[in-house]
């Protein structure tokens, strides 16, 4: 099964409306490969200047997060029709910055990915251990938590098209990589979770990236493996090197 490799940058909070329109018409042509799905996460308030920004480009625009309700009096949050109305194509869900400061459990994760199906906005649905938990050899069982909660009642045709990103909570933003190996070990054992819940074909069809300190130098090795289909990347999809990460 060949899938399309999916490189998408995390913005987190960071870059205004005006640096992240000049962020995005520098990485426009550094990123233009066809060949892969790009796609830039970023902040609310940049999702409409730079939706605009990337007209007639190969760049999707993701959201950071969305909550599960359709409207009404839930004071600061954004719902998925103001996302798909701005022209969102995808959304980060449970990624482990809200999780730990936001206090986001698997359930509410859950309740928004259905939700963003509903809406036919692919979730890149986030899942990690800490370094504790790797320690005391429990990643995989932690992780398939996540994924089997996360995924309650998504229907097998929404699984296929889904996206999961594996982010070991101690390799974001330390600088410190999972080796590909680590990495592999992971996302192979996400897969074989998913044709637990599933089946083999729909396994093979969903989509695994690899997240943590990604950057131009480390990618190839990681994208190398046979269940990475791609990588979600923070702080390197605000430099230059995010073109680089796009044509490992
Ligand atoms: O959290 C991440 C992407 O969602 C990874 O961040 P870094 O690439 O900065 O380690």
């Amino acid at each position: 099964m060949m899938r399309k490799k999916i490189i998408a940058g995390n913005w987190k909070m960071n870059m205004t409306p005006t640096a992240a329109v000049e962020l995005t018409n520098t990485l426009k042509p550094l990123v233009a490969n066809e060949e892969v799905d790009v796609v830039f996460c970023v902040p609310a308030i940049d999702i409409i200047p730079v939706v605009k920004a990337c007209e007639g480009t190969n760049i999707q625009v993701g959201a950071e997060n969305m909550y599960f309700e359709e409207s009404g009096a839930y004071t600061g949050e954004i719902s998925p029709e103001m996302l798909t109305d701005a022209g969102v194509k995808y959304v980060v869900l449970g990624h482990s910055e809200r999780r730990e400061y936001f206090g986001e459990t698997n359930e509410d994760v859950n309740k928004k990915v259905l939700k963003a199906f509903e809406h036919n906005i692919t979730p890149i649905m986030c899942c990690g251990e800490t370094l504790d938990q790797r320690e005391q050899g429990i990643t995989m069982d932690f992780i398939r938590q996540q994924v089997k909660v996360g995924f309650l009642n998504v229907t097998v045709d929404q699984a296929k098209t889904a996206i999961i990103a594996y982010e070991p909570i101690w390799a974001i933003g330390t600088g410190k990589t999972a080796t590909a190996d680590q990495a592999e070990e992971v996302c192979k054992g996400i897969r074989d979770c998913i044709a637990e819940i599933y089946d083999r074909d729909t396994a093979e069809q969903i989509r695994i990236q690899y997240g943590g300190s990604v950057n131009g130098k480390n990618a190839a090795e990681l994208f190398a493996q046979p269940d990475i289909d791609g990588g979600l990347v923070g702080g390197a999809s605000l430099k230059e090197d995010f073109g680089e990460i796009v044509h490992w």
